[in-house]
């Protein structure tokens, strides 16, 4: 099976630049989109409810802020880029009373769409722009004249030109530059969600915690446990993000390759396997994503608790201490670059 994948030469800004474009949220994504967009000539206002905390930062930076439905009434573009859970009632109270045919409603992730949390009327364009990285990478990178690739998807396609428009938008905030995918609303959801718990955040912060822990159990100093499973877990995926699996494995030692293919399926093992499969599987079924809402309508009990724990790990103030020693790893995750 093959992709399509799209460069700058593909994507037309004038057709962005042409719309007046609402981004709904001002966090990791929202402030990346709306800066990018404005830096590429694009009518943007952000929508914001009166007391957002983010109101000043969006207005520091330059940017008009005007409620959420303020802005959904403006705009013909209309990108929600609050978090997931909160966007069915952003949708029902700030977006759908003035969403009229021909208007585009816009997301940086298919959620709501792919479990039918939101469903928007058949005469507008619903379209994705889905980032592949964290959004204060996706400004940085654009900043930088470099880009996060990008997903893109068309769910329908009222005016006949959703798919442009949605190429144009991943155009203005440097998605082009690095490739863009067209894939759909499905299939985005199920693979982002799974990348992130089993892989990316999920699988990666487990294997690192618990790293760790056998290390600092069995005697070893802290210090060196965090340098070898977290600081330098950067640095080798940096040789994977540059060259793949195989220039990891070019420039790191033999006795480390050796130990890679002989105890690296031991950690990762068909038991591992198949726990994947079975996240995978409550993915597919919705279960993940009910669950998600219960827990977020109950008022996130849980997910408070695990970000108690997940803060007090001793990893945390390890890697504080020797964080504060090296001033170029310490960058500020900021809302401009
Ligand atoms: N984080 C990421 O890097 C990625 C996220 N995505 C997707 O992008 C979307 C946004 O995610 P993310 O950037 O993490 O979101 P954030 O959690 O960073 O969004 C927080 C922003 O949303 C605002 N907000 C909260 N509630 C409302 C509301 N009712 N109305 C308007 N604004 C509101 C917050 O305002 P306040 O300051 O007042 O709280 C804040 O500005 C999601 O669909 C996510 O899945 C996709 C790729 C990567
Ligand atoms: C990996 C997490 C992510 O999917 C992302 C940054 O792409 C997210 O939802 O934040
Ligand atoms: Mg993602
Ligand atoms: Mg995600």
């Amino acid at each position: 099976m093959s992709v399509e994948i799209f460069y700058d030469d593909d994507a037309d800004l004038s057709v962005i630049q042409g719309r007046k474009v609402a981004v709904i949220g001002y966090g990791s994504q929202g402030h990346a989109h709306a800066l990018s967009l404005r830096d590429s000539g694009v009518d943007v206002r952000v929508g914001l409810p009166e007391g957002s905390k983010s109101r000043p930062k969006a207005e520091e930076q330059g940017l008009r802020v005007v409620t959420p439905a303020e802005a959904a009434a403006e705009a013909d573009v209309i990108m929600i880029l609050a978090p997931d859970t909160a966007q069915r009632s952003i949708y029902t109270e700030s977006i759908e009373p003035s969403l009229t045919e021909g208007k585009a409603l816009f997301f940086g992730h298919g959620l709501n769409i792919r479990y039918e949390l939101i469903t928007p009327p058949s005469n507008v364009d619903v379209a994705m722009v889905a980032p592949k990285g964290p959004g204060h990478l996706v400004r940085r990178q654009y900043v930088d004249g470099k880009g996060v690739p990008c997903l893109i998807a068309v769910e329908q396609d009222a005016s006949g030109g959703a798919q442009a428009l949605a190429l144009s938008y991943a155009k203005a905030i440097g998605g082009t530059r690095a490739g863009v995918i067209k894939t759909t609303f499905k299939e985005e959801t199920e693979t982002d969600l799974f990348g992130e718990q089993a892989v990316l955040c999920g699988g990666a912060s487990a294997l690192v915690q618990t790293g760790f822990e056998v290390l600092t159990e069995a005697g070893y100093a802290p210090e060196v446990a965090y340098f070898e499973c977290l600081h330098e877990l950067k640095l080798i995926v940096d040789l994977m993000y540059e060259g793949g699996i195989a220039r990891m494995r070019y420039s790191v030692s033999d006795t480390a390759e050796y130990g890679d293919y002989t105890r690296g399926p031991r950690v990762i093992n068909d038991q591992v396997k198949a726990e994947m499969k079975r996240i995978l599987g409550e993915i597919q079924s919705g279960e993940f994503a009910r669950e998600l809402v219960a827990e977020d309508d109950a008022g996130r009990p849980n997910f408070q608790k695990f970000r108690e724990q997940g803060a007090h790990h001793p990893i945390e103030e390890t890697g504080r201490q020797l964080r504060g020693m090296m001033s170029w790893v310490d960058r500020p995750l900021t809302d401009t670059a």
